[in-house]
């Protein structure tokens, strides 16, 4: 029922690890919280780490007389999930499937929950392109408007993987709403100084010369680190964090495309 979804926004990494269910969850409790009503879409079968994120592990999807329901965050159902991770008896079970099941179970999640008019679907992708990317690729028909958001660590290697991620949006169609850097530099809670542990605007430098936009560096915060199992926003939360600062204006951006036009 992607018919009644206003905008798709995929998140893709090149590497695992880089923060893109991260990146996922925050960007979707902060659009919650900015009073816009969202879905957010787990595909990463491997791996799914939503319901943990969202604090949501011992929920189930109920089946409705039109489809699935997703499980909803709070109470006003401003934010549905569905993952895999609700059909997995633990967290520790693996999920072992050939590409065919996969893509099959990817279509059910795109065909099959009912996604009740809905500002936002954000996505949450396994990392590089693989067989689940094309599958949503293949499924995202009836959305009349999709972008892709880019998560990169600032380590040259992860850089290198991003690039092809900008490839397989432009051989797919998808425009890039842009690049985060995350985990740039450690931000310290208490004096907000931050050191850059790793090596820092390596994100930015990629957007300058993809000629793409660039949305934000997100440093490591541990607090962001601790908001992951309680499904609370840094927005909310940690609202004078650069975390929150960087969603918060990302939010704004997309809220923009709605009111003048997508
Ligand atoms: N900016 C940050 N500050 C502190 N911790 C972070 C930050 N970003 C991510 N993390 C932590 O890093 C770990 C990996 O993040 P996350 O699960 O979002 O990555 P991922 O790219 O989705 O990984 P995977 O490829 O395994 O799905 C998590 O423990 C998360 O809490």
């Amino acid at each position: 029922m992607l018919e009644q979804v206003k905008q798709v926004i995929l998140v893709l990494s090149g590497k695992g690890g880089v923060g893109k269910s991260t990146v996922s969850t925050q960007l979707a409790l902060t659009l919650k919280e900015k009073g816009f009503k969202v879905g957010l879409l787990d595909i990463d079968l491997c791996g799914p780490s939503v319901p943990y994120i969202l604090n949501l592990e011992c929920k189930n999807i109920h089946q409705g007389p039109e489809g699935w329901i997703p499980v909803y965050l709070d109470s006003e159902q401003r934010l549905g999930v569905m993952s895999i991770g609700f059909l997995l008896n633990s967290r520790n079970d693996a999920v072992v499937w050939r590409g065919p099941k996969k893509s099959s179970m990817i279509k059910q999640f795109l065909e099959d929950v009912c996604w009740q008019d809905l500002d936002f679907l954000v996505i949450d992708t396994p990392p590089g392109t693989s067989d689940e990317h094309i599958t949503v690729m293949e499924n995202l028909r009836p959305v009349k408007h999709c972008s892709a958001i880019l998560v990169t660590t600032p380590q040259e290697v992860a850089i290198e993987d991003v690039r092809k991620e900008i490839t397989f949006c432009r051989k797919t169609g998808i425009p890039i709403m842009g690049i985060i850097e995350n985990m740039s530099g450690y931000e310290c809670p208490t004096c907000s100084h931050c050191t850059n542990i790793f090596s820092s605007g390596g994100g930015h430098s990629l957007a300058e010369l993809a000629k793409l936009p660039f949305l934000g560096t997100l440093p490591i915060d541990p607090r962001v680190g601790q908001l992951a199992g309680q499904g609370l926003s840094a927005f909310k939360e940690i609202p004078d964090s650069s975390t929150s600062k960087v969603f918060g204006h990302i939010v704004d951006s997309l809220g923009g495309l709605l009111t003048n036009g997508l």
